[in-house]
């Protein structure tokens, strides 16, 4: 089994001083988060916050209302022909506030609950937008990965911040409020209440901040634990994870790292258990100490019965509100720092903007795409994925991306559709950099449809209507579409049609084929008014002749508009009007399928190769 490193359990003191200054500077993200409190919901908040408000002044009352009833019922019994009225106006009154106060609990906790889900909904809203607006590349760095894991965890554990930093607001206010009944009467308990919880407060900072700590340097590996239980238990994983007998593999790796993590996990607990448990026994001493000294007086005719309930009532309840202060306290400085993560998260800046000032493509392009001298490098990689890549893409043109795997060729339609900026060199539309257009403009203008497309596990016409969301109501569109890309012919024979759920993850959903799926997935390029279209690999799934009726039908159907074809399949291949041969991230061959015959070259050679398997 793998040993714990030493990082992840044990820290230095230099370590831990700083993260704990780290806990106390998070707390300044409160007021952002009570910003975004109070703008998802004014109304809730401010009810909430004035049910609070009422409440905290009511322990107070109750208290004194107690007192007064206990020395009503003494001088009563001391003057038994008195009148009663005012004692029975008192239990009234506490009977009175004991029902009010129950009210506001309920619509408190009515408020907390309510106003949580609609922060966790907002969240995780802007999460999706903040998410959308990325660079691709951010979301392929495992650090920003980790990042945006608990940002995507916090949407939903920020509940609990919100109800226990207004319930901390409460107690502080009610606490004060029994402080202020405490000092008229004997303020030298004050000082015994601080004393007793000083040592659970530190306890409690010291363990929260551990917990912190252990929690964030296992976000890889929590990560890999959720990945892991995908695997072993998901639809898509099950067949694979069968037919290689992986669940014993899977289950093993999951079991030791998860041990890993609950041994780390546990050492804290059990040192935080003991620890609580000592230094709130020092508490209790010291209650005990107040609760004798007030017996002693009471007994020396000091005071009445009633300031005694009085007093030890309040000075137990601010012991014990002070207590849940205290350790509240520090888990809200933890929340807090949490709570920075998903803020951190939205501070994350992407380098390819929207631009939404930029110039919009002429329609239609002109002068055509130009790539000149493109080079790139995937971030963190140290090879040439694009190496000096010059080339025009002219309008009206068919253009086809031949080479082996890993040539290059997806690497260049990701540029295109500034997914990634070039390292070197530029690409052009109509003499402008593809990085001074609106962003949105220009991926509007092309439609592209990838190797690796998603199989939304929604009805067929949404999974059509992706390619122009703008028009998911427009079912005459979403035929037309289907029509040409020939999936027509999968969807005649689904049981309901364009509104037949696909994928196995939902009650009434079908899966398909592989060749199916794709045709479906080839209607969303269709759907979209782009000038250019972009198909990569998207029929690999389809037989020979499909294939082959699929691409005819597209050159026919998308006649005036620019493409860039990308297959294996030379078939196919050879009906675009002129192809790039791709090794290694460099243009070696150009021309059209019989320039390039007689070149005879690396082109001629894989052409010859693939019809030899044909014989
Ligand atoms: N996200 C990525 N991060 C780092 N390197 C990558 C990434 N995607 C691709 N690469 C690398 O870039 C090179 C080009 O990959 P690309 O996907 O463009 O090839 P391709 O020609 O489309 O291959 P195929 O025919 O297999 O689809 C490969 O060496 C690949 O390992």
């Amino acid at each position: 089994m793998k040993k714990i490193p030493a990082s992840k359990s044990f820290k230095t003191k230099k370590e831990s001083s700083e993260s704990f200054k780290k806990r106390f500077s998070a707390l300044q993200n409160l007021p952002r988060f009570f910003r975004l409190v109070w703008e998802t919901n004014k109304l809730l908040t401010s009810g909430n916050i004035i049910f609070r408000l009422i409440k905290s002044g009511l322990p107070l009352l109750m208290l004194y209302i107690g007192k007064e009833i206990i020395d009503e019922v003494v001088r009563l019994i001391n003057h038994r022909t008195d009148s009663h009225d005012y004692l029975w106006m008192l239990v009234g009154a506490e009977l009175g506030l004991t029902i009010i106060s129950d009210l506001l609990n309920r619509c408190i906790n009515l408020f907390d609950s309510l106003l949580g889900d609609l922060v966790a909904n907002k969240t995780s809203v802007d999460l999706v937008h903040h998410a959308a607006k990325l660079d691709l590349y951010q979301f392929e760095n495992p650090v920003f990965y980790d990042k945006l894991e608990r940002a995507r965890r916090q949407t939903a554990g920020r509940t609990v911040l919100l109800s226990q930093t207004l319930a901390q607001i409460q107690d502080i206010l009610t606490l004060l409020s029994l402080g202020a009944g405490l000092v008229v009467f004997n303020p030298w308990l004050i000082l015994i209440l601080i004393i007793a919880v000083i040592p659970s407060f530190l306890g409690e900072t010291h363990f929260n901040e551990r917990t912190y700590s252990l929690t964030r340097s296992w976000t890889p590996e929590r990560r890999e634990l959720d990945y892991l239980r995908y695997l072993g238990s998901s639809a898509e994983t099950a067949k694979e994870v069968k037919v290689f007998g992986l669940e014993n593999y899977l289950a093993r790796r999951f079991k030791e790292l998860s041990e890993e993590y609950y041994l780390a996990n546990r050492k804290i607990a059990i040192s935080r258990a003991g620890w609580g448990y000592f230094l709130s026994a020092i508490g209790t001493v010291a209650y005990y100490a107040a609760y004798v000294f007030v017996l002693i007086q009471t007994l020396g005719g000091l005071i009445t019965i009633g300031t005694m309930t009085f007093l030890s009532g309040s000075f137990q309840r601010m012991h014990g509100m002070l207590q849940a202060i205290m350790s509240r306290f520090s888990g809200i400085a933890e929340n807090a720092l949490y709570l920075k993560d998903l803020f951190d998260f939205f501070e994350i800046e992407p380098t390819i903007l929207a631009n939404e000032n930029g110039h919009t493509i002429l329609r239609p392009i002109k002068k055509g795409i130009v790539f000149e001298n493109v080079s790139f490098k995937y971030p963190e990689s140290d090879f040439w994925a694009i190496r000096n890549l010059s080339f025009t893409l002219n309008p009206g043109e068919k253009l086809a991306l031949v080479g082996e795997n890993g040539a290059g060729k997806t690497t260049l339609v990701k540029l295109l559709a500034c997914l990634y900026k070039p390292t070197e060199g530029r690409i052009l539309i109509d003499g402008i950099d593809i990085l001074d257009y609106n962003l949105a403009d220009l991926r509007a203008n092309i439609g592209i449809i990838f190797q690796d497309y998603i199989r939304y596990e929604m009805t067929v016409s949404d999974n059509i209507a992706v390619g122009d969301i703008d028009n998911i109501n427009d079912k005459e569109a979403i035929q037309i579409a289907s029509d040409m890309s020939m999936a027509n012919e999968v969807i005649e024979r689904l049981p309901n049609g364009f509104e037949q759920v696909l994928g196995k993850r939902f009650k009434e959903g079908t899966e398909l084929s592989g060749g199916q799926w794709q045709k479906i997935a080839l209607a969303r390029a269709y759907m979209r008014d782009a000038q250019l279209i972009v198909l990569d690999e998207p029929t690999s799934a389809l037989d020979a002749r499909a294939e082959h009726k699929v691409f005819q039908r597209f050159s026919e159907l998308i006649h005036g508009k620019m493409a860039v074809l990308i297959s294996h399949r030379f078939s196919t291949v050879r009906m675009a009007d002129r192809i790039l041969f791709m090794e290694k991230g460099k243009l070696i061959e150009y021309g059209s399928h019989e320039e390039l015959l007689n070149l005879d070259g690396k082109y001629a050679e894989l052409f010859q190769l693939q019809a030899q398997g044909y014989l």
